[in-house]
């Protein structure tokens, strides 16, 4: 019997060894650099996630091994142009997404965002795109119910700066993102949380929840947080957004006859021949999701950014750009789409990667061989600071790089803040003319400063995908111009 135990012992001893031997010099990975510890073991890169450091870990590997680095056994970071066209954009929507998209799912079904595959991604595409063509967004009724949402932002903040004398810009921020976007899903239900305490709800219970360590373990162990689920353990117990399911199911399920002709929902159910009734609350929902932090967010970095002493000037000539021009279209203005972008490039909303497969027959990616099945990715945070010929002083908010002929080129290649093929943003143009019409209504006429009382972090937070001001509060300042 001790014979066997020590035949298996050395079996395991001997595995254990070729495993390591393969991981470290076999493997068509091997030559990739990167520390010895990620190509052994991916736990090291799960406990980054774990702990929200996965986006500043991979970019400090990028610092120290250069464009290409392995993060793990089967997983491999990159940031060039090059790599972002091949992985996203080669033949329509790029490689295949990992199982990680599963966690994007709503109520049990998949939506245009969690599908794997290429075929089931264009046949959801196909329903909704035109929703979220720029032609389509620029439409007079629209852009009327971003601009209606955009006054009642302002109303707000200077009813509260009166009251207050400072404005936590980030709860009425994510209100206007939620307003936004539930008007172009469900108008005319859409919320109106902004002023209405019960619509106020919905966006707390998007923007304030806590659930990327759940998320994780969904991800890497989905039994066991099933499992340790049902004794209520922290680490499986993702909030379930309650309030905001039953939102959508009701505009789903019983008022979706009469919403307007331009909404979403309406464009999803005159589809039916080829949307399933059960999928539609999950696409909305998606949709509802991905406006809100993502323009939220990003809009309060954005604002905090300009109100900061260093970003006076900025302010002062996106305002001189926005009173000089009154008469034309915000998204003809070259400096405020200069800031904007800078914004983006500098807090970017989805700052992390985003996991593909390279297709099965493998392929060779900036001189390196990858098998089928490995997982690549880029992350926006690495391609927009890693390249200091592109983005000199990539740490500082300088929108006039925008505006330089030298370079153009190169940099919108390495913009990706919005992803880019056919699996980037649909909802791109959506989030910009919403951007770019609070600005305009903002600067036009207040000059925002930091409130001396503001001592919450604004350092990045990563969550599952998205990231976030650390203390979710800035507080600001707004001063009419006279
Ligand atoms: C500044 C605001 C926004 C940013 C920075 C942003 C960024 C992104 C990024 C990086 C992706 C690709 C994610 C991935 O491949 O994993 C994405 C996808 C997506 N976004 Fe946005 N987004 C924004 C606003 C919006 C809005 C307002 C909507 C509203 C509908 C939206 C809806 C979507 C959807 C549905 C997808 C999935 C597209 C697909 O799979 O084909 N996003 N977004």
């Amino acid at each position: 019997m001790s014979i066997l135990y020590g035949l298996a012992a050395v079996a395991i001893f001997l595995r254990l060894l070729y495993a390591i031997y393969y991981r470290l010099v076999a493997s068509p990975l091997a030559k990739i650099p990167g520390p010895a510890v990620s190509k052994l073991i991916r736990l090291w890169l799960v406990y980054q996630e774990l702990t929200g450091r996965r986006r500043t870990y991979i970019h400090d590997l990028h610092k120290l091994y250069g464009e290409v680095v392995r993060i793990a056994p089967n997983e491999v970071s990159f940031a060039t142009g090059e790599a972002v066209k091949q992985i996203y954009s080669v033949g329509g929507s790029g490689y295949e997404k990992t199982e990680f998209y599963n966690l994007f799912m709503n109520f049990g079904a998949r939506n245009m965002f969690s599908t794997l595959t290429k075929g089931e991604h264009s046949e959801r595409k196909r329903r909704i795109a035109d929703r979220y063509a720029k032609t389509y967004v620029m439409q007079p009724n629209i852009l009327a119910g971003i601009r209606e949402r955009a006054v009642a932002f302002v109303a707000k903040v200077s009813q509260d700066y009166a009251a207050r004398g400072s404005v936590n810009v980030y709860v009425p921020l994510h209100c206007y993102a939620l307003d936004c976007i539930t008007h172009h899903l469900f108008h005319p239900y859409g919320t109106h949380s902004i002023e209405d305490p019960e619509d106020l709800k919905i966006m707390q219970e998007l923007s304030y929840h806590d659930s990327l360590k759940a998320r994780i373990v969904q991800y890497y162990l989905p039994r066991l947080h099933k499992l340790i689920g049902k004794v209520g353990n922290p680490f499986a117990s993702a909030k379930k957004p309650d309030l905001t399911a039953s939102y959508v199911l009701e505009n789903c399920n019983n008022r979706s006859a009469s919403v307007s002709d331009h909404t979403v929902l309406a464009k999803l159910r005159t589809r039916k021949d080829s949307v399933p009734a059960f999928e539609i609350p999950s696409e909305c929902m998606d949709h509802l999701a991905a406006g809100i932090d993502t323009t939220g967010d990003g809009l309060c970095f954005l604002m905090w950014q300009l109100s900061r002493r260093e970003s006076a000037h900025i302010q002062e000539k996106l305002r001189a750009e926005i009173q000089d021009n009154p008469q034309v279209p915000v998204d003809d203005l070259p400096y405020m789409e200069a800031v904007v972008k800078e914004g983006l490039r500098c807090y970017s909303p989805i700052p992390m990667s985003l996991p593909r497969y390279v297709p099965e027959e493998g392929r060779v990616l900036e001189g390196y061989y990858l098998p089928g099945k490995t997982i690549v990715s880029c992350q926006a945070w690495t391609l927009h600071q890693l390249d200091t010929k592109v983005f000199p002083d990539p740490e500082k908010f300088v929108p006039e790089r925008w505006l330089e002929e030298d370079g153009k080129e190169d940099r919108n290649r390495l913009f990706f803040a919005f992803a880019s093929g056919g699996r980037g943003c649909i909802g791109k143009n959506l989030a910009l003319m919403e951007m770019k019409i609070l600005l305009k209504e903002v600067y036009g006429s207040y000059r925002t400063v930091i409130a001396p009382e503001m001592t919450a972090s604004m350092e990045i937070s990563d969550q599952i995908i998205a990231s976030r001001p650390k203390g979710q509060v800035c507080l600001l300042r707004f001063e009419e111009i006279a």
